[in-house]
């Protein structure tokens, strides 16, 4: 049988007497979408940090595809993991097109696919020429993730990739990384703090309280009353929106 994608085995992270991480134990199977949910604090991007090696676990294993990521070089771990930051850092000195070759360009690979990238994050591709300034919010998180899978990139990670973007653009930007992941079979990692994105865009939702894993479940079952008290509490907001909109209408 293949090994999952990800496992973090019995992780904890410490910073002073603040536990960051509190012993989780979690496996990502190849293929899924995962949504990771938690109040702020909660331990969700320590997590996804452990998995390319930009926290060390304080205890415990991170293994991805089944070895060890603390085993090998860390450049070579990175390339196999689209990493994409709310603040996604684009090279402001470079045009798009130089930013979203990076990667391979840096590892000696084969060079990017520019135009099909732009393809796949929906851009068109007169922007490769232009430089970041030159984008909106929105159109620089799709160059992010198009730079995130310039290295061919099987597993993708998003921590509140999406948090600086208005309502509208969110949302588009929502869908298209879910037919992405469902298009190029990709694995996904969504750190979000939105339950109602969750919901509609991951296969599984895990919840995040205090450094601990409180709930793991599919979006059907959050959304039928499963996975406990905290659970409950993050999906009873959007609900309890959808609800008193209702009552708006005439
Ligand atoms: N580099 C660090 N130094 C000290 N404390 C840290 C560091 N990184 C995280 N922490 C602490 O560890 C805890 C977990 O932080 P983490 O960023 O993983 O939470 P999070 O759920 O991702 O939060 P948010 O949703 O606000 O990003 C918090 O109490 C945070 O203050």
């Amino acid at each position: 049988m293949a090994p999952p994608a990800i496992r973090w085995d019995r992780v904890e992270r410490r910073y002073g007497t603040v536990v960051a991480v509190d012993g989780v134990t979690l496996t990502i199977d190849t293929g899924a979408f995962v949504a990771l949910v938690g109040a702020s604090g909660s331990g969700k991007s320590t997590l996804l940090r452990m998995v390319n090696r930009l926290v060390p676990p304080g205890a415990g294993q991170v293994l991805v595809g089944g070895a060890d990521v603390a085993s090998g070089p860390a450049p070579a771990l990175r390339r196999r993991i689209g990493y994409v930051f709310q603040h996604i850092g684009l090279f402001p000195h470079m045009t798009v097109a130089q930013n979203i070759a990076i990667g391979p360009k840096l590892a000696g690979d084969p060079p990017a696919d520019v135009g099909r990238l732009l393809d796949l994050v929906e851009l068109p591709r007169a922007v490769a020429t232009r430089m970041p300034a030159e984008l909106s919010g929105g159109q620089r998180q799709r160059v992010g993730i198009a730079r995130a899978l310039a290295p061919g990139a099987k597993l993708l990670l998003l921590d509140e990739a999406f948090g600086a973007l208005d309502p509208v653009t969110r949302d588009a930007l929502g869908r298209r990384l879910r037919a992405l992941h469902d298009e190029l079979g990709l694995t996904t990692v969504l750190v979000t703090h939105d339950m109602a994105e969750a919901l509609l865009l991951a296969t599984r939702v895990v919840v995040m309280a205090a450094g601990r894993i409180v709930a793991d479940e599919t979006p059907g079952a959050l959304l039928a009353g499963a996975g406990g008290d905290a659970a409950q509490a993050l999906v009873g907001v959007p609900r309890a929106q959808a609800a008193r909109l209702a009552e708006l209408v005439p």
